[in-house]
């Protein structure tokens, strides 16, 4: 089966989304997630100028040999464009697989581990109880999992708290806004929302929390140990891990949950990660991590180790890779839990899909291929709009992680 033809399509029904449709000689098409949030147009090039050229013509069943063409086969490997892009190709060509043999993907993959795949979703609010109402209205919902995170007294804006309470946009102008942090004051009052959190709703729904890269490794260390009476099922990236070795300071002194990798591209970027058993949860996903193909294997590294699933699932990422990454998650052995922050209705509609929530969990549906489709018609209605990601400061104006 040939690849005769292949374009990239880019929408903001809300927010900005690259979608890879392939075509094929036998009337076949797949469809792609390639959104890398505030660098939309370095894949759409990428993919246009150097990526499709080259798989035209190409076999389209042969998706382990194009995934190795265009990673091994290139000299500047991995990076999160590059990856995105790959990860385009691949998920496009195994919806194309899927529709070809008449089943839903998870099928191909080795057929359903579970029922369905639990899910969290995102609980915020400008101070703790807010965010506990907030949280009462996901339990509401049916949802076993809910990431939890709150305004800082003192501190004008906080990652992960927005008006918008079902769809959280970080980026949210043309030039990156200006947010401050002050990593003090962050301490002392994240275990007072876990306190307020577990006092009202018990221990059975499951918390979660992200600290998003902010904090040193003895920091961590100390979140890490006065969350230990909430019992989170994970924190998240607690700090930048580009010292991975630094990890070890935070599992010294913590047995709360770590989950890490939502900027991951490779499996090379999990390794140490993974096979020092210094993580519990891998958050890469499809879209950012070289599709199924390569997230596959990340996922069969992880489970010599004990390290279970948790893909990252922001709004960022489109319903194309939501479907594709149900389907690996209805599949994958060592699954631990999918992120589901909710797309608008404007995006929902632009992206039919077969995925469905029902009483915490979603199924990707049992449509050939991964189960999402584009309504291109609908998605040229809205144009691109260029939108970037934060800049975050100390209270002194020195630069910080975001
Ligand atoms: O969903 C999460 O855990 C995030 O950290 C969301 C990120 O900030 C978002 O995807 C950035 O584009
Ligand atoms: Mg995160």
């Amino acid at each position: 089966m040939k690849i005769t033809d292949a374009k990239v399509i880019v929408t903001c029904p809300g927010r900005n989304f690259v979608t890879l449709k392939i075509f094929t000689d036998q009337g076949l098409y797949g469809i792609g997630d390639a959104t890398l949030n505030g660098r939309e147009k370095s894949v759409v090039s990428y993919l246009e100028d150097y990526v499709i050229p080259c798989i035209i013509g190409m076999d389209a069943h042969r998706i382990e040999d194009i995934w190795q063409y265009l990673y091994r086969g290139c000299y500047w490997r991995r990076g999160p464009v590059t990856m995105s892009a790959i990860a385009a190709v691949d998920t496009a060509l195994w919806d194309i697989k899927a529709k070809a043999a008449n089943m839903p993907l998870y099928q191909l993959l080795g057929g359903a581990s579970r029922e369905a795949v639990m899910v969290y979703g995102h609980a915020n609010g400008a101070d703790i109880e807010e965010t506990k109402d907030e949280v009462g209205k996901y339990i509401d919902l049916g949802y076993k999992a809910i990431r939890a995170q709150t305004g800082v007294p003192g501190i004008p804006s906080t990652y992960g708290v927005s008006k918008d309470k079902m769809y959280y946009e970080p980026a949210d102008a043309e030039l990156p806004s200006a947010n401050v942090w002050s990593t003090t004051k962050y301490l002392d009052h994240t275990p007072k929302l876990f306190e307020a959190l577990r006092n009202t709703y018990g221990f059975d729904p499951h918390l979660l929390h992200d600290v998003h890269h902010r904090l040193t490794p003895i920091e961590a260390a100390r979140l890490g140990k006065s969350l230990e009476p909430y019992r989170l099922f994970w924190m998240e990236d607690c700090v930048a891990v580009d010292n991975q070795e630094s990890l070890h300071r935070v599992r010294e002194h913590t047995v709360t949950p770590l989950a890490i990798g939502e900027i991951f591209n490779t499996i090379w970027d999990c390794k140490t990660l993974i096979e020092q058993e210094l993580i519990d949860y891998i958050r890469t996903t499809v879209v950012h991590a070289g599709g199924i193909t390569h997230l596959r294997q990340i996922a069969g590294l992880a489970a010599l180790h004990h390290v279970k699933t948790g893909c990252h699932g922001a709004t960022d990422l489109s319903p194309v890779c939501m479907g594709a990454s149900l389907n690996f998650n209805l599949w994958v052995p060592n699954f631990g839990v999918q992120e589901y922050m909710r797309h608008t209705e404007e995006t929902d509609t632009v992206f039919p899909h077969a995925y469905h929530f029902e009483d915490g969990f979603l199924h990707p549906g049992d449509q050939p291929g991964h189960g999402v489709d584009i309504d291109e018609n609908l998605a040229a209605k809205y144009p691109y709009q260029r939108a970037c990601l934060p800049v975050n400061r100390l209270e002194d104006g020195t630069m910080w992680n975001w």
